[in-house]
């Protein structure tokens, strides 16, 4: 039997210690979820990320219960949905993914988007600080935040958002976002860590990868790591899962992660924050 990574952690401005890579679970349908996660946590992963938007909190608490892994060793993010947002709307939906989990508490919960035209960000937070005051949630944030939505946040803010989740891979590196999230002591999380598939022909990754003897995934995976973006890879292949989060006996230089980092397109693989409503 093929050895379980053990991943290291961060520690956020809480306190509350979150693995340095997740599993992401979008996309991964009801039936498959058993599975998957069983994989997963052989693999080694103990942090997955869903969505009420996923339309599978049901399955993947179903999972991590039934996995016999202790509720303490995981570390399950959810998120608030756009059409949730506002203060009493915002308590009742984190009620919901709780029950829907069924695990008593979530680890850490973020606002999933600005949704700026529905001008509600900033009740929601109060809200969520609420629930992290009351211990329903251990650790709480943001996702697909830019800078001004931050701002605007952080003027009122009692507890500043200890995460913020975005878009982040070598054609989007958004060197601005993480450089203000590390001078606020905010953790950045990476979605789409690999551009959904976006990398595979890319000759400077490609020659990176081959002169470290690793898969291209797991060189852009590596890549993160030492930018300290936080990625959270999916996969539905027990092998890949594997291989993404073997990249702890490697490590690139200065040179070769500023490589990677100019390949920057400014090219999205999801919708820009302002378009999402
Ligand atoms: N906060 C937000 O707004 C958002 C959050 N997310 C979160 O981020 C997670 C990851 O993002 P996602 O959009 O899935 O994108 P990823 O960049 O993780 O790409 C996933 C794709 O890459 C493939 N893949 C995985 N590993 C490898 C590998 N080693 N080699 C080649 N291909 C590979 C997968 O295929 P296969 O399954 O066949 O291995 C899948 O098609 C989501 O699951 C979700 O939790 C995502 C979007 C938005
Ligand atoms: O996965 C998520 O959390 C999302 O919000 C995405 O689905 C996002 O809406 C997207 O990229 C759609 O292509």
């Amino acid at each position: 039997m093929t050895e379980a990574t053990t991943i290291p952690s961060v520690t956020l401005s809480n306190g509350v210690v979150m693995p340095a890579i997740g599993f992401g679970v979008f996309q991964i349908p009801d039936d498959a979820m058993c599975t998957t996660v069983r994989h997963a946590l052989a693999a080694g992963y103990r942090a997955f990320d869903t969505a009420p938007m996923y339309g599978n909190e049901r399955s993947l608490g179903r999972a991590l219960t039934n996995s016999g892994v202790p509720r303490e060793e995981l570390f399950v993010t959810t998120k608030v949905s756009n059409e949730d947002q506002g203060y009493q709307s915002t308590l009742d939906a984190v009620e919901s993914s709780v029950a829907r989990l069924g695990l008593d508490y979530v680890d850490l919960c973020l606002i999933h988007w600005p949704a700026p035209a529905r001008g509600a960000y900033l009740d929601t937070w109060r809200a969520l600080e609420q629930l992290h005051a009351a211990g329903r949630i251990r650790a709480i944030g943001v996702s697909n935040f830019q800078a001004d939505h931050l701002d605007r946040l952080l003027e009122v803010a009692a507890v500043r958002p200890m995460v913020n989740q975005i878009e982040i891979h070598p054609l989007l590196p958004q060197q601005p976002m993480v450089e203000l999230h590390r001078s606020l002591g905010i953790h950045t999380q990476a979605w789409a860590p690999l551009a959904r598939g976006r990398l595979q022909e890319n000759p400077v990754l490609t020659e990176l990868a081959r002169r470290h003897d690793v898969s291209l995934a797991q060189l852009v995976l590596r890549w993160h790591l030492q930018r300290g973006t936080i990625p959270l890879p999916k996969s539905s292949s027990p092998e890949r899962m594997r291989a993404n989060i073997d990249v702890f006996d490697f490590a690139l230089d200065a040179d070769e992660i500023a490589q990677i980092t100019a390949l920057d397109r400014n090219e999205r693989t999801g919708p820009h924050p302002d378009d999402v409503h």
